[in-house]
This record gives C-alpha cells, sequence and structure tokens, in this order.
C-alpha cells in the first residue's frame, strides 16, 4: 500500500491515563487509516518527561509501521507547530471531592497558553479536540486566544457523555447499541448535563421505533439522567483515577464523525454562536450536530419540550458562571 505523506498530530497531557490508551489506538491506523504516516508530538510538563520518555520507547518498541517521526516537548510553541489536529489532554483531573468546575483556577491558564501557541504555530485549518476539565469553557478559553484558528475549529468533547446514555439505554432495552440513533446530549459536561431522548429511535429491520414508546417518562427523566451526571465521579469513586480508556475511546468518536461525517446525530461542544436554540452567543455548548466534508452543524430543525427548553436554561446559567470565573481569572 502507497503511504499519504505524514499529518501532524499533537497531543498535550502525553504522559498521562488518557493518551496511554487513545496514542496507541492512533498509532495502529485507526483514526486516520492504515496508509496515513504520521508525525506525533506529545507535549507534556517537565515532572513527566521520565514517563513521557518510558512511552515513546514503548511506542518504539511497538513497531508501529505510520510512525514517520516523534517529537517530545515541554513546549507548546514547539509541539503545535504546523499541526494538522491537536488533542488537548494536558490538565488536571479532579478528585473525588471536586466538581469538574474546581478546576477552573489550575486548568484555565493551560488552556490561554496552549490557545495562543496554537493561534501561532498550527495550521490555520488545524481541527482541535479539547478533553481537560471543565471541558466547555478550557475549550472556550482556547478559542479565545487562538485568535487567528477559526473558532469552528475547536471542539469540546462531550461525546462520553452520549456514549454513557447510548450504552444505558442498550442494556434498558437489552438492543445493541448500534441499533439506538439520534441520542445525544445538552449543555455542559457536568452534573447538570441533560441527555434528549425525544429523537432517538430504535432501527430494528428497516424499522424506526421511537425510544419515547420503549422506555417509561419517569425513568427517562429521573433514573436515566442521574445516572449520566454522576458516571464520571462514579467511575471516579472506583477507580480511584478518571475515566481514561472510554475518554479515549470518545476522542476517536467525535474525530471520525468530524472527519468522516455521520448519518445521525452526535454530541459535540461547539461554539454557540447563531444556533436556533436561544443559547446566548460565546459559549461552547453540547448541542446535536451533524458532520459532512470536515465540518459540523447544529442540528436545526429540534423542538425541545418545556423540560428541556429549562433544562438548557440551567446549562446556560451554569456555563455563563464558568466563562465568567475563567476571563475575571485570565484576563491580562
Ligand atoms: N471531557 C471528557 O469527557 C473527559 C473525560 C475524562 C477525563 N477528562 C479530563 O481530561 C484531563 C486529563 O485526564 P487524565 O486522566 O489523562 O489525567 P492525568 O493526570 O493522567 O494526565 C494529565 C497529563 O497532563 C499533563 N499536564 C498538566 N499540565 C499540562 C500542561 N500545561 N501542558 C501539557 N501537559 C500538562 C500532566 O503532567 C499529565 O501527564 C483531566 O482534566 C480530566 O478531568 C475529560
Ligand atoms: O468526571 C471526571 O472528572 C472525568 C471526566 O470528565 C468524566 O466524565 O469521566
Amino acid at each position: 500500500m502507497t503511504q499519504k505523506e505524514p499529518i501532524t498530530v499533537a497531543i498535550t497531557g502525553a504522559a498521562g491515563n488518557i493518551a496511554y490508551s487513545l496514542i496507541y489506538r492512533i498509532c495502529t491506523g485507526e483514526l486516520f487509516g492504515n496508509d496515513q504516516t504520521l508525525n506525533l508530538n506529545l507535549i507534556d510538563i517537565e515532572p513527566a518527561l521520565p514517563i513521557l520518555e518510558g512511552l515513546i520507547m514503548e511506542l518504539e518498541d511497538s513497531n508501529f509501521h505510520l510512525i514517520n517521526k516523534i517529537l517530545f516537548t515541554i513546549d507548546p510553541f514547539e509541539g503545535f507547530r504546523d499541526a494538522d489536529y491537536a488533542i488537548l489532554l494536558g490538565a488536571f483531573p479532579r478528585n473525588k471531592n471536586q466538581t469538574r468546575k474546581d478546576l477552573l483556577g489550575k486548568n484555565s491558564p493551560i488552556f490561554k497558553i496552549q490557545g495562543k501557541a496554537l493561534s501561532l504555530v498550527a495550521k490555520r485549518t488545524v481541527k482541535v479536540v479539547v478533553v481537560g476539565n471543565p471541558v466547555n469553557t478550557n475549550a472556550l478559553v482556547t478559542a479565545k486566544y487562538a485568535e487567528n484558528i477559526p473558532k469552528e475549529n475547536i471542539v469540546a468533547l462531550t461525546r462520553l457523555d452520549m456514549n454513557r446514555s447510548l450504552s444505558q439505554l442498550s442494556r434498558k432495552l437489552t438492543k445493541n447499541v448500534s441499533n439506538i440513533k439520534n441520542v445525544f446530549t445538552w449543555g455542559n459536561h457536568s452534573a447538570s448535563q441533560f441527555v434528549d431522548l425525544s429523537n432517538g429511535y430504535l432501527l430494528e429491520n428497516s424499522k424506526k421505533t421511537p425510544l419515547t414508546e420503549l422506555v417509561d417518562e419517569e425513568w427517562i427523566s429521573g433514573e436515566f439522567q442521574k445516572i449520566n451526571q454522576m458516571r464520571g465521579k462514579e467511575v471516579l469513586l472506583k477507580r480511584g483515577k478518571s475515566s481514561a480508556g472510554s475518554a479515549a475511546n470518545a476522542v476517536l468518536d467525535c474525530l471520525k464523525s468530524w472527519i468522516y461525517g455521520t448519518e445521525t446525530y452526535v454530541s459535540m461542544g461547539v461554539i454557540s454562536d447563531n444556533n436556533p436554540y436561544n443559547v446566548p452567543e460565546n459559549l461552547i455548548f453540547s448541542f446535536p450536530c451533524t458532520c459532512k466534508n470536515g465540518t459540523w452543524k447544529i442540528a436545526k430543525d429540534l423542538k425541545p419540550n418545556e423540560f428541556c427548553k429549562k433544562m438548557i436554561k440551567k446549562n446556560v446559567d451554569e456555563l455563563l458562571e464558568e466563562r465568567r470565573i475563567a476571563f475575571e481569572l485570565l484576563k491580562d
């Protein structure tokens, strides 16, 4: 097979938990194809350098034929140079007594610098997936400081929330997850998020059955929402560390949708400008999106019910507050 010219994939937090799962899967060609060679730019901070060096030794020992070059650095201005893709994992996770919002003080300055670095040295077409928490506001901070990069190129990972809700539905209905379509989350990657089933359906033998006919309303608005809202915390309590394999998996799902397109709605945390759901501009908000030719669009034709509108408002208020805190903290 002829190999394509290398693309540059920059990954921050490369010595961390999520990266350890994500990088291997990228190196197998799962995301960009078995003929796409890769320049991997791995970025972390000074104390993590020995771990990063160990990771690179392991990557070497895995003999991935797609790797053209690996660079490791603690300098984002070096690490993001000419990046086609940037996956921003580098941030501190919460402990079991914290909410994701409690991480703003420690994590949002990281995304200010990385936004500036992306703006200066990455390709203008770079696709950026922000993962570090609180992810919506960190993505907004990145977009604010990445002045040369279109805001549409910067997305927050809310796909894990959607994936979790699909998994719960699959178990409830005892149906394969691939038959459940058009389920997505609105708002913040936090305990306020809201899973919307009103457009969801089960696809079997070309027949679409609305999910609202298959699961009772009380479960949908009660237990189901709570499980999804608290899932990250539950994993953290059991593992003593936050989700990593499922987070890496969701990053891949998000990028596959963005690059190769979608047939149904998927959750993406995107810039709220010009949305039809009365979410104020200049927030990164999880919307139902469709993707085509490497671009995403917010689904325009949905009619959220009164409960959903109330939950959208709750998420808006929370994100306005996060934005206020972050921008105040970072002001020059
Ligand atoms: N959005 C989501 O769905 C989702 C899911 C899981 C985890 N997360 C978040 O992702 C982040 C990473 O999680 P993890 O489990 O990999 O954490 P981790 O602590 O295992 O790894 C984070 C890595 O980031 C590095 N880092 C810290 N500051 C950095 C900087 N300025 N530049 C580059 N690297 C830096 C650390 O040294 C560490 O190696 C956390 O904030 C976590 O809360 C988000
Ligand atoms: O919950 C966390 O702190 C990590 C991550 O955001 C998750 O949802 O698993």
